[in-house]
């Protein structure tokens, strides 16, 4: 019989969004000196509290598949609203900690919510335990912050190990970024 797990994912889902606000916060202060030696030892206070919870790999929840970025502080939290077989509709909003400048998504963090969200995709509809070969982004227009923008993946092609796969990010009618990428599934015992 399978363990349950010991954690909790929603209120673990809660935990990450009260970290992805402390990062957004983060990046729209200017504290004194004062005030940044407080908070950093606050902050080393919590992070000495979750090592008590330190689990070997395979039992951590930010690597929880099903709940993907939702339980992982560092991918970009991403919405799936309509889904079939070989495509997925869905919504995502950049905030402040995923700005580059000028009001514009980072365009390292873009690659990143692709990578996860074709990724993810592949996993769930094509084939699981696969890898990325390549990722290639083209940056059409700007990338706004603080819109909820939508997000298209669709599998192109399934050919033996490999999966293409297309993605796009649009603000309404407007292009902001589009994805193509290879995933391979990995072979059995395959690092
Ligand atoms: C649930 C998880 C969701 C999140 C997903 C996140 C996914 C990731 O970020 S993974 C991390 C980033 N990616 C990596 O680190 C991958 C590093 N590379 C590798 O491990 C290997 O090169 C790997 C697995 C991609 C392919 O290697 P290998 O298994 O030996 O396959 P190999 O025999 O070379 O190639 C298989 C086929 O793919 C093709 N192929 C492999 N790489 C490429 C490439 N870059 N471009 C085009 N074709 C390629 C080969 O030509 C071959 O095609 P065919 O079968 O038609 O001859």
């Amino acid at each position: 019989m399978t363990e349950a797990p010991a954690y909790d994912t929603t209120s673990f889902v809660d935990l990450i969004d009260a970290f992805r606000d402390l990062q957004e916060t983060l990046c729209l202060v200017a504290p004194p000196p004062a005030a940044t030696l407080e908070l950093t030892a606050a902050v080393a206070d919590v992070t000495k509290r979750l090592k008590e919870f330190e689990a070997p790999e395979g039992h951590r929840v930010a690597r929880d598949r099903e709940m993907g970025s939702d339980v992982h502080p560092m991918l970009v939290k991403y919405e799936a609203t309509d889904t079939s077989d070989t495509s997925l509709a869905g919504t995502v909003t950049f905030n402040h900690a995923h700005m580059g400048g000028g009001g514009a998504v980072h365009g390292g963090v873009i690659p990143m919510l692709f990578d996860d969200l074709l990724g993810m995709f592949v996993s769930r509809r094509g084939q699981p335990n696969s890898r990325t070969a390549f990722l290639n982004v083209n940056y059409r227009s700007v990338t706004p912050v603080l819109r909820a923008l939508r997000v298209d993946a669709r599998i192109e092609k399934i050919e033996g190990r490999k999966t293409f796969v297309t993605g796009t990010i649009s603000d309404g009618y407007l292009v902001c970024a589009e994805a193509e990428a290879l995933f391979v599934r990995l072979l059995p015992g395959q690092p």
